[in-house]
């Protein structure tokens, strides 16, 4: 069964600094899940620990059963690092970065062969950069180089697959197009795993959610992990907060609203504190659930 275990991770850097703390948290195949929290709180240091990068002080990570080690020999986890990371100034093209997803398919020689060459190409399809395939990989947008990365990951057929933060300094028309390949890879069973700024965006296309402050603060399906309490929980005096009650607005579903923003999308509260869709398809039962509640109330 696909599946990524976080199980009770402390992690250490060198400097002592303590950086995750009893961290746990589960999630299935077929899931989109955004990690989410503010700056420092420990999201990259995560998904080093799950790709084996940083070794815990305690507790593990397992991936379909298997330690992390395995789960890389087995090519089972993709990692897109954030654009910080990389050497950009290390002459390869576009082609080749999206080949290294094939090297655990080669052999030591690392010699592609015809079908690492057509999945190559297929992924860069996918991303919609076959066209840069001979370009440097340093002479690319900022958006293009995170399709370059996708692809990758696309390329080394990974079912699972951590992206550290896709949308920063990226469009709104490849944001669209790289939730879109997201929406596929989950649906053909993958799990998914995005740390993200934009908590706008995270209502409109994860399932789940994960909230981190040095430690796991709530974990699950997004309509339940998405509080307003849980939100300023985890950020505090960093997001803008707007209350408004009836007096101030125009009657909301009958209701006051509170409004949670990041600048980017705003994130709307009723009055028990639970999202308010502001795209309402397929929300359906969360919705219908919502006014049951506040029905109780
Ligand atoms: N190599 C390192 N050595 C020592 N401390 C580190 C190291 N890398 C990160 N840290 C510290 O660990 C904490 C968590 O950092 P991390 O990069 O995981 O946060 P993050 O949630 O990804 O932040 P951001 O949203 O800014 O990317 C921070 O306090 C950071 O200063």
């Amino acid at each position: 069964m696909l599946d990524l275990s976080v199980e009770d991770i402390t992690v250490c850097y060198p400097n002592g600094h303590e950086a995750l703390r009893d961290t746990s948290f589960r999630l299935e195949g077929g899931t989109i899940c955004a990690l989410v929290g503010v700056n420092g709180s420990g999201k990259s240091t995560l998904f080093r620990a799950i790709m084996g990068f940083v070794r815990p002080a305690s507790g593990r990570v397992r991936i379909a059963g298997r330690s992390v080690q395995s789960a890389l020999k087995a090519n089972l986890i993709a990692y897109v690092p954030q654009s910080e990371e990389v050497d950009w100034s290390f002459p390869v093209s576009v082609w080749d970065v999206v080949l290294m997803g094939r090297y655990g398919y080669m052999n030591f020689l690392r010699i592609p062969r015809a079908r690492d060459r057509e999945i190559a190409e297929e992924s860069l399809r996918r991303v919609g950069m076959l066209e840069f395939r001979e370009r440097q990989i340093g002479e690319l947008s900022g958006g293009q180089k995170k399709r370059v990365f996708l692809a990758r990951a696309l390329a080394q057929r990974s079912r699972v697959i951590l992206l550290d933060e896709p949308f920063t300094g990226v469009d709104v028309q490849t944001e669209t197009a790289i939730i879109g390949l997201l929406r596929e890879l989950c649906a053909a069973g993958h799990l998914i795993l995005v740390s993200t700024h934009n908590l706008g965006a995270v209502p409109e296309f994860c399932d789940s959610v994960v909230l981190v402050n040095r430690t796991v603060l709530a974990a699950g399906p997004t309509a339940e992990v998405f509080t307003q309490d849980n939100l300023v929980r985890a950020f505090g005096g960093v997001l803008r907060h707007f209350k408004f009650d009836e007096s101030t607005v125009q009657k909301h579903d009958e209701k006051a609203v509170t409004l949670l923003t990041d600048d980017e999308r705003p994130l709307v509260f009723g009055k028990g504190g639970h999202l308010e869709y502001s795209h309402r398809a397929g929300k359906e039962n969360v919705i219908a659930e919502r006014a049951e509640e506040e029905g109780d109330r």
